[in-house]
């Protein structure tokens, strides 16, 4: 029975989303969310700051619980732990916006927005344009689009109409079978997930076999189960641009501290094999 609820949890969060965009697309209109004064604003690309050689390539998460870890960090500030990513080194954000699994809001997001000025990822499950629109009036920069969530048809249509609206679309994978039937020319980065979103089982190996698989126009990003500044490197030779980390830092009382103390240790790595990274 607990093996079936977990295989399962993708399909409850698409099924659970679809209901939720049906009920807030009827209290919100559309035509609201364009009223938004971010709206019109440019977006802060997050291909271009992942490559910044002053950064170092990390999407730094701002996640308080997950259906895997469950409680992660319920009382962290946004303010607090987002403009300390930043400063520590982060390339971009990226922001749970999903409340039932997440237990993060749109408000997250914007209160990032507010504060820092750089690329934000939205961090959510879009099964719908509606999302997408949503995305842009909160202040994000990119999408996330899940190929395991997706037919690749529909996928396509949602990562054409958010560049429609100015923005970058990273899609997820998580095996070569997913990867192949899901490229598309509306597409910007390319993040392999160590996660089964399935089984939630996490293996690196994800990232090592996959990386060589992803086109040389899109740029290759690492997700989940990193811990060790060691593994950037790793990542980093085996031709990833970018890593996208959470849990790491946000199961600290101090996310912001940990993200630099691990930064610095990155750099100091980079340094000592002649990659120097500038500050
Ligand atoms: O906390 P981690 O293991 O560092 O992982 C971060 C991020 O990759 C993970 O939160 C994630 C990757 N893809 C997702 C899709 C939806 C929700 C969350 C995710």
């Amino acid at each position: 029975m607990l093996n079936k609820n977990l295989m399962n949890i993708l399909e409850k969060i698409i099924a659970y989303k679809k209901t939720e965009v049906a009920e807030k697309s009827s209290l919100v209109p559309t035509k609201l969310l364009e009223k938004s004064i971010y709206f019109d604003s440019q977006v802060v690309s997050m291909k271009k700051y992942i490559k910044r050689p002053d950064k170092t390539g990390i999407i730094a998460e701002f996640k308080r619980k997950s259906p895997s870890k469950g409680d992660i960090n319920t009382n962290a500030s946004v303010e607090t732990v987002t403009i300390g990513y930043m400063q520590a080194g982060a390339s971009a954000l990226s922001i749970l916006t999903d409340k039932e699994f997440f237990g993060g809001k749109n408000e997250d997001l914007s209160l990032a927005r507010k504060f820092n000025f750089c690329p934000i990822l939205r961090k959510d499950f879009i099964v719908d344009e509606y999302q997408i629109i949503e995305a842009k009036s909160i202040g994000a920069d990119c999408i996330l689009l899940i190929a395991a969530a997706l037919e690749p048809k529909r996928l396509k249509e949602l990562a054409a109409f958010a560049h429609g609206l100015g923005l970058e679309v990273l899609m997820e994978v998580h095996d070569s079978k997913e990867l192949d039937k899901s490229l598309n020319e509306h597409l910007d980065l390319v993040g392999v997930n160590n996660r089964s979103l399935k089984s939630f089982e996490v293996s690196l190996d994800t990232s090592f076999g996959l990386v060589e698989r992803i086109p040389s126009e899109f740029l290759k990003i690492s997700e989940s189960g990193i811990s060790h500044p060691g593994t950037l490197y790793e990542l980093r030779k085996a031709g990833f641009d970018g890593f996208l980390i959470g849990e790491n830092f946000m199961k600290s009382s101090r996310p912001h501290q940990v993200a630099l103390n691990f930064m610095n240790a990155y750099r100091k790595i980079l340094k000592e094999v002649g990659l120097v990274q500038e500050k």
